[in-house]
């Protein structure tokens, strides 16, 4: 096992070994509190240039499979864990998840202190870092290392969701009888997204990210999606112009995570970063329409800044912030009260993760019902 390094921009140095590929790799560290769902992390276009540390101690148990995969490919920049699996066992393992780093060249590192890690960057806040492993760790002196972290460019105004969108636009078919035809604009989209409004008879035309708001209309969709991407949202100009046309057109909306972002910028709000961000399974978050709570899947590390004692006005009339999360009080849904158009900042097509919130594809269906 050959030795490996993990230097934090602050000069927090934790020695590790290779797991995966070996080499270097540079992004923002940060953690995920799940205990099951790597492969659906590891494969988040929304993870772009992002080194994720996973606080379950012990990854890779169940291998890796074909069904899984949010995307075509491992998305992470660097993976950080505590112990990796020796054997991979499941019914559906095709693979370990060691050879898919490996073959798919992601620089990763076993540490025995992902708790301490954790708690630094609990305390901290994200910050950029670097994997070194094999021949890269060994020469330069954990000095030199740290001047090359320093060197890298931070998450606040990185414009990625381009970069991750598909290039040409695909359609997924409704399973069954179609009902709708929605425009999803990919800004990092997951598979299961598409695939969850398939389920309820919609054909999903997926548009790259940065289609304007006739490329959007061409398709005359009943509904038009924003998908959650990688990057800061006050970055990505085209996308709230974009929707800005949207909304003026009045055609249904939904948009989920980055999307959310991108709606509350439309809705002329701001966006901010959050010191480390909300990445698991078990995040609570109360919609204060029913009162109800539900356990939802997360990965943000920007969120939307509202008024959130009350309905407040946009260039579309009144809206109002429908989620918060019950952890920290940050903003986790929005709507506008006299159109059509929602979006929250978790993950209710719950890959991985819990049910709870799938429900708001069916919200989603209701509002492409409405003006029928
Ligand atoms: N999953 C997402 O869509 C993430 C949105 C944005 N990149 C953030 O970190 O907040």
């Amino acid at each position: 096992m050959n030795p490996a390094l993990l230097v934090l921009e602050d000069g927090r140095v934790f020695q590790g070994v290779a797991y995966g590929a070996e080499g270097e790799t540079f992004g923002e560290m940060v953690f995920n509190t799940g205990m099951t769902g790597y492969q659906e992390t590891l494969t988040d276009p929304s993870y772009a240039r992002q080194i994720v540390a996973m606080t379950s101690p012990h990854i890779g148990n169940t291998g890796i499979n074909d069904e899984d995969p949010e995307s075509s490919r491992i998305q992470v920049a660097g993976y950080v864990v505590r112990e990796p699996a020796r054997v991979a066992s499941n019914w559906r393992a095709t693979g370990s998840l060691g050879s898919a780093l490996r073959e798919q060249g992601v620089v990763g590192i076993a540490v025995p202190g992902t708790r301490a890690l954790t708690r630094h960057l609990r305390d901290r806040g994200a910050m950029r870092a670097a994997i070194f492993s094999g021949t890269a760790a060994v020469a330069p002196g954990e000095a030199a290392l740290l001047e090359r972290v320093r060197q890298t460019p931070s998450m606040e105004g990185a414009d990625l969701a381009r970069d991750v969108s598909t290039t040409e636009s695909y359609v997924v078919p409704a399973k069954g009888e179609k009902r709708y035809t929605v425009a999803a604009v990919d800004l990092g989209i997951k598979a299961m997204t598409p695939y969850r409004m398939s389920e309820r008879g919609c054909e999903v035309h997926v548009l790259p990210a940065t289609s304007t708001t006739s490329d959007i209309l061409a398709i005359a969709p009943d509904g038009v999606f924003f998908s959650n991407g990688p990057g800061d949202p006050a970055a990505a100009d085209y996308a709230v112009d974009a929707l800005k046309g949207v909304l003026d057109a009045g055609v249904p909306f939904f948009g989920i995570c980055f999307g959310n972002q991108i709606f509350g910028r439309a809705l002329g709000l701001g966006t901010y970063k959050l010191r480390f961000g909300h990445r698991g399974i078990n995040q609570p978050v109360q919609d204060r329409t029913t009162g109800k709570v539900d356990v939802s899947a997360h990965n943000h590390g920007f969120a939307v800044d509202a008024p959130k004692d009350g309905p407040f006005d946009t260039p579309y009339g009144p809206a109002e912030v429908t989620h918060v999360n019950l952890n920290d009080g940050c903003v986790e849904g929005l709507r506008l009260l006299e159109r059509p158009a929602f979006s929250v900042q978790y993950h209710p097509e719950a890959a991985a993760g819990p049910h709870d919130a799938s429900g708001l594809f069916d919200r989603f269906c209701d509002l492409m019902e409405g003006p029928r």
